[in-house]
C-alpha cells in the first residue's frame, strides 16, 4: 500500500503557504516533485503520488527533485513552482555559466569524510562553501571512526572550520548511524548526502533509509524502468525524514559561489571590506587589512591560501563565454604588444 502523507509531513512550511494567493488557496494542490522525467514530473501530495505535466512553455530541467508546485485541482498540470527555501546546484567543469540543478528546499546537507586519506580541509571548505551558497545547513560526517584510535583529532580539525559547525564522528555501519543523524532528519525535514567515493555514502543512505532506498516514496511503476532525466529522488525515511540521493555531486567544481566561499571564510571576508582596495585580492596590495591580521597571526595563512584558490576557480568558472573571450584577447593583445617591445 502507498503511504499517504500530510502537507507537513511533505516539508510543507509557512514560507511556502505564504506564496499562495487566495484563489490558489482554494483551487490548487500543493505537490512535492519527487523525480523529474524529460516530459513530466512525479509529485507527492496529500492525496497520494501522481505524475504532472509542467506549465505550457517550462522545461522540467528546472524543476528540481524537493522543489514545490502547485497543482491544477483537474487536470494533472502544474500551475506555477514555488520559490525555494534552497537551492543545491553545482558548476560544471567548463568555463561558461553553467550550473546544473542538483536538489531544491534540503534543510540540511551532510558532507562526508571519513577518518583516513579522503579527510582533506580544502576538499571540505569546497563542499561547505555550496552548502552556504545554497542556503543548507551543512553538517559534516567523518565515517569509520572505528578504524581509527583517536577519531577526536580529526572531528577538531573539521570543527576548526566553523564556529558552529556540527561534526559528526561514527562508524556509519552500526545500526545506530542514523540515530546519531535524527535531529536533520525527523518529521518533514530535508537532507541530502555528499562527499567522495568511498567515504560512506550508501552505507549510510541505508542505514537511514533501512535498506529500502531504491523504492521508498517515488511511483511504484517507476521501478518497471521509467527513467528519470537525473536519476534522483526523493525518498521517505522511517524517522519521518526526506533524503535526496544525490549521483552526480562527486567531481565538485565551484562557479558562481562566491557568496558561499565568503560564509565559509568569514573570519577573511568580514575584514576584507576594510581593505584599501574594493577589489583586493589580498595578495600584497598597499592597505590590505586581511595582510595585515595574517602579520598580528590573527588569520591562518593556509585558509587564506585556500579562500583565494576557491575565489580564483570560482571567478573563471562563473564568467561567460564573451568574458571569457574579452580576457583571452586581452592577453593575447598583451602578448603582441610585449613582443613587440621585446623586438624593438
Ligand atoms: N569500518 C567502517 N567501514 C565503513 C564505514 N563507512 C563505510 N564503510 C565501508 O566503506 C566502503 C565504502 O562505503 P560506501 O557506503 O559504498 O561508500 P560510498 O560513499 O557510497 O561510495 P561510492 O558509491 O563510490 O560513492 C564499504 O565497504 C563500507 O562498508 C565505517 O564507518 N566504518
Ligand atoms: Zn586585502
Amino acid at each position: 500500500m502507498t503511504p499517504t502523507y500530510s502537507l507537513s509531513d511533505l516539508g510543507w512550511s509557512a514560507f511556502f503557504l505564504s506564496q499562495l494567493d487566495l484563489d490558489e488557496l482554494v483551487t490548487t494542490t500543493p505537490a512535492r516533485v519527487s523525480s523529474v522525467h524529460r516530459d513530466r514530473i512525479s509529485v507527492l501530495t496529500e492525496a497520494g503520488p501522481t505524475d504532472l505535466v509542467t506549465e505550457t512553455g517550462v522545461s522540467t530541467g528546472d524543476i528540481a527533485v524537493g522543489d514545490w508546485v502547485l497543482s491544477h485541482p483537474t487536470e494533472h498540470r502544474v500551475v506555477r513552482q514555488l520559490d525555494r527555501k534552497s537551492t543545491l546546484q553545482r558548476g560544471s567543469e567548463h568555463h561558461v555559466r553553467e550550473r546544473q540543478l542538483i536538489a531544491a528546499n534540503l534543510d540540511t546537507l551532510f558532507i562526508t569524510t571519513s577518518c583516513n586519506a579522503d579527510f582533506n580541509v580544502a576538499r571540505l571548505e569546497r563542499y561547505l562553501a555550496l552548502a552556504h551558497d545554497a542556503d543548507v545547513t551543512p553538517v559534516i560526517l567523518i565515517t569509520k571512526a572505528d578504524q581509527v584510535d583517536d577519531p577526536s583529532t580529526y572531528v577538531d580539525e573539521a570543527q576548526k572550520l566553523g564556529r558552529s559547525l556540527e561534526v559528526i564522528a561514527m562508524n556509519a555501519k552500526q545500526t545506530e548511524s542514523a540515530e546519531l543523524l535524527t535531529p536533520w532528519s525527523g518529521k518533514g525535514q530535508t537532507v541530502a548526502l555528499v562527499g567522495s567515493s568511498g567515504v560512506g555514502k550508501t552505507t549510510l543512505t541505508n542505514a537511514l533509509t533501512g535498506g529500502k532506498a531504491a523504492t521508498q516514496g517515488i511511483r511504484e511503476d517507476d521501478a518497471r524502468g521509467r527513467h528519470t532525466t537525473t536519476g534522483r529522488s526523493l525518498h521517505a525515511l522511517p524517522s519521518g525524514g526526506w533524503l535526496i540521493d544525490t549521483p552526480g555531486m562527486r567531481g565538485l567544481g565551484v562557479a558562481d559561489v562566491s557568496y558561499g566561499i565568503d560564509a565559509t571564510f568569514p573570519e577573511i571576508s568580514e575584514l576584507a571590506g576594510q581593505c584599501k582596495f574594493r577589489d583586493c585580492k589580498h595578495e600584497g596590495e598597499p592597505g590590505c587589512a586581511v595582510m595585515a591580521a595574517i602579520e598580528r597571526g590573527e588569520i591562518d595563512p593556509d585558509r587564506l591560501r585556500r579562500y583565494q584558490k576557491l575565489k580564483r576557480e570560482d571567478y573563471y568558472a562563473s564568467e561567460t563565454v564573451a568574458e571569457a573571450h574579452i580576457r583571452q584577447r586581452k592577453f593575447g593583445k598583451m602578448v603582441k604588444s610585449a613582443m613587440k617591445k621585446k623586438a624593438r
